[in-house]
Parts: structure tokens; sequence; C-alpha cells
């Protein structure tokens, strides 16, 4: 395993800042009739202030339980979730999830509406200040021309878009996101992936973003954490700082691409019987 990344800085190599989020020693369970089922064991790792985390790896691996147990909704069988050194333990303003699905939006509402709404009650705002917040995330994702359109009148992309919106809204401490461009036709994720680093470029949230597409977690993300499946584990932690929209295609890429290929299926396969 890769040593995992830390924030360093000064001359004694110390983390320069306490992470946003430390996930430490994270098992996670779901009870069925008749047996429990392990989705993650014992999975660590940490988020720094506007990091671009992602959890990379197969079918199964528990990407999406680990993504719900840091929004709250999966309490750890072991372990614990921290945010800002407190543990979590339910769902909050400062965790806010943006899906893959594209009806996660209430239908009945307008664009300006969808984003305006949740940043009122999680922000405490009056109804003014919510309608200038929506209005300027609203801009920022491109919709202006829509904000008074209904979900059902927009493509799968704008949907997406208004999710995104009314995620940074609401100014959550992390943004986290499952898969939210897999549905998505191949042209328009790559300008989804586009416009969220534009975003990030711009109002540098913190990012815990799951994906199964290595190319996705390069470009996306600056720091990655592989997981190997049933249950998920943590196979290795990498840095892809280096990579972006521009880098696709080049050797450099695709041998980083290999590579995590190989850390997520060779070598788990060739040692598999030691991690089950
Ligand atoms: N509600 C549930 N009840 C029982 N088992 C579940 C439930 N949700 C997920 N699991 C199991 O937990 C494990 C991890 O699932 P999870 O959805 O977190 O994986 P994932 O990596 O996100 O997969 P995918 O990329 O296919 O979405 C799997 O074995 C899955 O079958």
């Amino acid at each position: 395993m890769t040593a995992p990344s830390r924030h360093v800085g000064g001359t004694n190599g110390f983390p320069l800042s306490a992470p946003l989020l430390s996930v430490e020693n994270v098992t996670l369970e779901y009870q069925v009739p008749g047996r429990v089922v392990r989705a993650t064991q014992n999975v660590s790792f940490d988020v720094w202030e506007a990091d671009r985390f992602i959890l990379l790896g197969a079918s199964g691996c528990g990407k999406s339980t680990l993504l719900k147990a840091v929004g709250g909704f999966i309490a750890p069988r072991e372990g614990r979730i921290l945010l800002d050194g407190h543990p979590v333990h339910g769902p909050g303003p400062d965790r806010v999830v943006v899906f893959q699905e594209f009806d996660q939006l209430p239908p009945w509402k307008t664009v300006r509406e969808n984003v305006a709404f949740p940043a009122r009650v999680s922000g405490h705002l009056g109804r003014k200040e919510a309608a200038e917040r929506a209005e300027h995330f609203i801009e920022k994702v491109g919709l202006t021309r829509f904000a008074d359109a209904y979900p059902n009148t927009l493509s799968g992309g704008m949907k997406q878009r208004v999710a995104i919106a009314r995620a940074l809204a609401m100014e959550p401490r992390v943004l986290l996101m499952d898969e939210p461009f897999a549905a998505l036709d191949a042209l328009t994720r790559r300008k989804m992936q586009e416009e969220l680093l534009a975003l990030w470029e711009e109002v540098r949230f913190t990012l815990l973003f799951v994906t199964h597409s290595i190319e996705e977690a390069l470009v996306v993300g600056n720091r990655i954490a592989l997981l190997s499946p049933h249950p998920g584990r943590m196979r290795a932690e990498i840095n892809s700082h280096e990579w972006d929209l521009t880098s696709g295609g080049s050797p450099a890429f695709q041998a980083a691409a290999n590579r995590i290929h190989g850390l997520l299926f060779e070598e788990a396969g060739a040692d598999g019987a030691s991690h089950e």
C-alpha cells in the first residue's frame, strides 16, 4: 500500500491543520433477514479543507455506504467519523449529498425555489438573503435563464447542475457526491466534470466524491482512496493533483490509470485471499 498523503508542512512534517473529516477504522454493516452484510471493514482516511477526495473502487466495495455513513444516515458498527473534530451522529446541513439520480429535485418547485428553500432552512436565512444566494449559485452553474423552469423541463445535465447549485447554496462543510455524473452521456459527463472543477476553483469547497471510473477519479480528485471489495477495505491512497481534464490520453495519465487498475484488480486478485 502506498503511504497516505498528508497535508504536511513546517519543519517537523506534522500536518499544518487538523483534518476537516476523519473516518477512523470504520466498519459498516447492513442487517438483512438471517444475516449481516459487511459493507466496509476498518476503513480510515482523512479529508482536509478544500480537498477533492475520491472514493474509487469496483461495484460493491462500499463506496456509497461510506458516503451514507459520512452523511450520518448509517452509524458505524465499529470506528468513528469526525467532522471538525466532533463525532457524526446523524444527518445535518453541514453535509449535503448530490446523487446520481435525476429525480432528486422536488418537481413542484422551480429551479429558483429548489435552490433557495434548503439554503433558507439550513442557513436560517431570511427570504431575501436566501433568494440572493440562490441567484448567485444558479448563475454559477449557468442556469440563470432557467431559474423559473420546473425540473421536468430540464435535461439530465441541467438537473444535476441544479442539484449542485442547491447543495453549494447550503454552504456545507463537505459536499458529498455519489456518482453524480454516471447517468449522463459521455460528452455531458465531461462537461460537468469541467464545470465542477471550475466551481471548485472559485468556491474551494471540500468534496467527497464517489466513482467507479478511474479516469474520472484522476481528473476530479486531488487525492484518491482505492477500495477493495467484499468487504470494502483501503487498498491504497494516492495523490492525483497533477492531473486535470487536459491530461487525458497522455502516456503519463494512461500509466497512472493502469497503475490504479493494477492496484484495484490485479494485485488485489493475486493476494485477495489474505484480504478476505
Ligand atoms: N440496503 C442494503 N441492504 C443490504 N446490503 C446492502 C445494502 N446496500 C448495500 N448493500 C451491500 O453492501 C455492499 C456495499 O454496497 P455499496 O452500494 O456501498 O457499494 P458501492 O461500492 O457503492 O457499489 P456500486 O458502485 O455498485 O454502487 C454490497 O455488498 C451491497 O450488496
